[in-house]
């Protein structure tokens, strides 16, 4: 079977591939602010998630190893033996996936504003049976205000408009299925397989992924160190763009090299 993401690609044919994973309820614009400056060193690849974007929406529900396999194979359809990894959040949460079952294909891995473990599952349920019943307009107020702190919010209403966007042009079906792999998530325990270099990012005031889960992941990655951005919430890379554009940039500068 071929791959069912759909992919946005920018950069060099000929550069080290960066691939990059989206948030839940978001798609690849959710990494506008850093793909010009990371498309003029890399390859950079953007997916969507399986049931985001313009990705497939196979039923559900669906688990991180579904994601991740889906990925997987997609390299593989790409011919690409090794990537370079940013994922935020659901795209973090991939990408330890990725690091932990096919390490020989992480290169380097950067993992912003996400959890190895992000608990209760049952609210990520409640959460899947509400889009699933009343469509993302339901919640689509609750998920944006963890986003972007209100001063953020206050000082650039279309930033977060337009986030609000993506967040209710995505399928429910897709959205719901990712909230039920989320709730039966738990990476903690694969995590010192992971060989990459890593860097954790985290939002100060991110509420959907607080900082003591960035913790927890250095705590267990072998090769990880902790830098944590002021003033940003959970979509730190809209939040701060200049700076997580730059602590990506020397993260991914440290170790360059060919396919
Ligand atoms: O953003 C993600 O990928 C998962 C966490 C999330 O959905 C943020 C939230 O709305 O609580």
């Amino acid at each position: 079977m071929t791959s069912r993401l759909h992919l946005t690609v920018d950069g060099p044919a000929a550069a080290p591939v960066l691939l990059l994973g989206s948030s839940l309820g978001t798609a690849a614009a959710m990494w506008e602010p850093q793909v010009p400056a990371l498309a003029e060193q890399f390859r950079v690849i953007r997916y969507d998630h399986l049931g985001h974007g313009r990705s497939a929406v196979p039923s559900g529900p669906y688990t991180v190893d579904l994601l991740g396999r889906e990925l997987l194979r997609t390299l593989d359809d790409l011919d690409v033996a090794w990537v370079h990894y940013a994922g935020l959040s659901l795209g973090g949460m991939v990408g330890m996936w990725l690091a932990t079952h096919a390490p020989e294909r992480v290169r380097r891995l950067a993992l912003l504003c996400t959890s190895a473990s992000l608990g209760p599952p049952e609210q990520w349920r409640e959460r899947a049976a509400t889009v699933r019943a009343d469509g993302l307009p339901a919640i689509a107020d609750a998920v944006v205000a963890r986003w972007f702190t209100p001063a953020f919010a206050a000082a650039h209403p279309e930033v977060v408009a337009a986030h609000r966007a993506m967040l209710t042009a995505t399928s429910s079906a897709g959205y719901a299925a990712c909230c039920e792999a989320i709730a039966a998530m738990d990476l903690r325990p694969d995590l010192d397989r992971v060989t990459a270099p890593t860097l954790v990012i985290a939002g100060a005031d991110d509420p959907a992924t607080p900082v003591e889960h960035a913790h927890e992941i250095v705590g267990r990655i072998p090769w990880a160190r902790l830098a944590v951005v002021d003033a940003a919430a959970h979509l730190a890379n809209v939040e701060q763009p200049e700076q997580v554009c730059r602590l990506l940039l020397e993260h991914f500068h440290e170790e360059r090299g060919d396919r």
